[in-house]
């Protein structure tokens, strides 16, 4: 990789196509000897380009989907294809070069980042598992994550500790994108965060993704900042998918009652500038 994260890569996928699928995905937690069902026959589907939401209150199985689709956990049953190839079916080198394409930014970016290392062997950390870049080579592809999440180059001398929570989720984000992956699956990338810094990420997000052409699987429970970025929905209750569609029609017109009370709960719905 000579120009890291500078240009966008050469993308096989078309815009509108799906990138990922899940079909029928189900993952069923045996604790204490009591089995659960945290995600039951779950499909879902994401175009290149567009961004899902997937919504739903604590419990109901966002996470685990997230966990699933990154194969992070294995699925009890289900089939989760990316970019045409089935993700559920490769294992070792095949399973790793696949997944280099897709990358998970956490809730919480203090737990995210390890105190005792410092920003820069944070950043250097995906290129020195995952590609050849060395040296000086290496040095400014740290310098354009850094760029590219608008933060000082002098960051990198800097400690987890001496950024604040923002400054964190960018480092996270700038990590998760340093092989150019195609999709990143956030997980309530901002609810760890202040109010105020939470629609400066959101805002950050979207042109990240205009910018380095990525598709993003956004898991939130914030559904002013659902309506306001994603372009399809998927409401989760009981670890099911109760309803699919895009936002707009999902938020004007409801098809379930549990997504109407979802909704309804919210008491005003901002809309987010910008
Ligand atoms: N490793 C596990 N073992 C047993 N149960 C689990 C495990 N991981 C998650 N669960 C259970 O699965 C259910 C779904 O959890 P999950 O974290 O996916 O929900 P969520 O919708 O993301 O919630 P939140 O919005 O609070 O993050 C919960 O009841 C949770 O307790």
């Amino acid at each position: 990789m000579s120009s890291p994260v500078t240009t966008p890569s050469t993308k096989p996928n078309t815009i509108g196509d799906p990138i990922l699928s899940a079909t029928g995905l189900t993952k069923v937690f045996v604790s204490g000897g009591k089995e659960f069902r945290a995600v039951d026959d779950v499909s879902l589907s994401v175009n290149a380009g567009d961004v899902l939401g997937i919504v739903g209150e604590s419990g109901s199985g966002k996470s685990t989907v997230a966990r699933l689709v990154m194969r992070l956990i294995e699925p009890t049953a289900g089939r989760i294809m990316f970019e045409g190839g089935d993700l559920t079916a490769k294992s070792g080198e095949e399973l790793r070069r696949m997944r280099r394409h897709m990358q998970i930014v956490f809730q919480n970016p203090h737990s995210a980042l390890d105190p005792r290392h410092t920003i820069h062997s944070a950043l250097a950390e995906p290129f020195l598992i995952q590609s050849k870049l060395r040296g000086i080579e290496l040095e400014r592809g740290i310098d354009a994550l850094l760029d590219i999440v608008s933060l000082p180059k002098a960051f990198k001398y800097r400690y987890p500790h001496e950024l604040s929570g923002g400054q964190k989720q960018r480092i996270c984000i700038a990590r998760a994108v340093a092989l150019e992956p195609r999709l990143l699956v956030l997980d309530e990338p901002t609810s760890a965060l202040d109010v105020s810094v939470q629609a400066q990420i959101i805002t950050f997000l979207q042109e990240l993704r205009q910018r380095l052409n990525l598709t993003y699987l956004f898991i939130s429970h914030n559904l002013a900042v659902v309506r306001h970025i994603c372009d399809h929905v998927i409401v989760m209750n009981q670890g099911k998918v109760l309803e699919h569609g895009t936002t707009e029609a999902v938020f004007a017109h409801p098809q379930n009652d549990y997504t109407r009370q979802l909704i309804d709960s919210v008491p005003r719905l901002p809309r987010l500038a910008g």
